[in-house]
């Protein structure tokens, strides 16, 4: 009895069904990402147990991981910390609120004019005039994927790049606009998911 929609992107086609929540996911939209759909018995990153995981997900084996993986690694991080960032990502990307902050902003974006600029065509800045370290979702996603030196080497880091997308929107949007809005209470649910993944 699993759900009709990728619990990220709501969209249909092919879906990968958790064995243990209604839950379901294109490869892409789940953290971490996977390679190909599994054989056996598959448990989202929700579901998967965190200290002894019951399946171990494509894109974590391969060839350079011969190594005892449940060793923190040259990059510091604990296995269970990575796993347990993974899933709060994850609840991230399943907030409809964090749509605007998934991918990079486009160049295009202009600031949004309070409604006297519009009236005066003041030229409101780019965004990368703006903002100096960008910072999105996939960004975030992608470096918490990557091997060794290239990934996070603590919880710090990553929490740090989460907490930079939120000021950079607090920075680049005027406070009363949607975007402001979504940026503040999507903040508000990781603060507090952090705090529950991480008592
Ligand atoms: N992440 C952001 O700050 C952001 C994203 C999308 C977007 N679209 C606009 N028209 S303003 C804007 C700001
Ligand atoms: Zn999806
Ligand atoms: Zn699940």
């Amino acid at each position: 009895p699993n759900e009709d929609w990728c619990a990220v992107c709501q969209n249909g086609g092919e879906l990968l069904c958790c064995d243990k929540c209604p839950k379901v996911f294109h490869l892409t939209c789940h953290i971490p990402t996977l390679l190909g759909s599994p054989s056996g018995e598959w448990f989202c990153s929700f579901c998967r147990d965190l200290s002894s995981p019951e399946m171990e997900y494509d894109c974590d084996c391969g060839p350079e991981s011969k190594a005892v993986k449940e060793e923190p690694n040259s990059e510091g991080f604990p296995p269970v910390d990575k796993r347990k960032c993974e899933r709060l990502l994850l609840r991230i990307y399943c907030n409809e609120l964090s749509t605007d902050f998934q991918e990079p902003v486009s160049s295009s974006v202009r600031e949004t004019p309070p409604s006297h600029h519009a009236l005066t065509n003041q030229v409101m800045p780019e965004y990368y005039e703006v903002i100096k370290t960008p910072m999105d979702l996939s960004m975030v996603k992608g470096k918490l994927e990557s091997k060794q030196s290239a990934g996070y080497a603590s919880l710090e880091e990553f929490v740090d790049d989460v907490r930079l997308i939120f000021r950079n929107c607090a920075e680049f949007n005027e406070a009363e606009t949607e975007v402001a809005a979504a940026g503040k209470n999507l903040e508000t649910y990781f603060e507090e998911q952090l705090k529950i993944m991480f008592p």
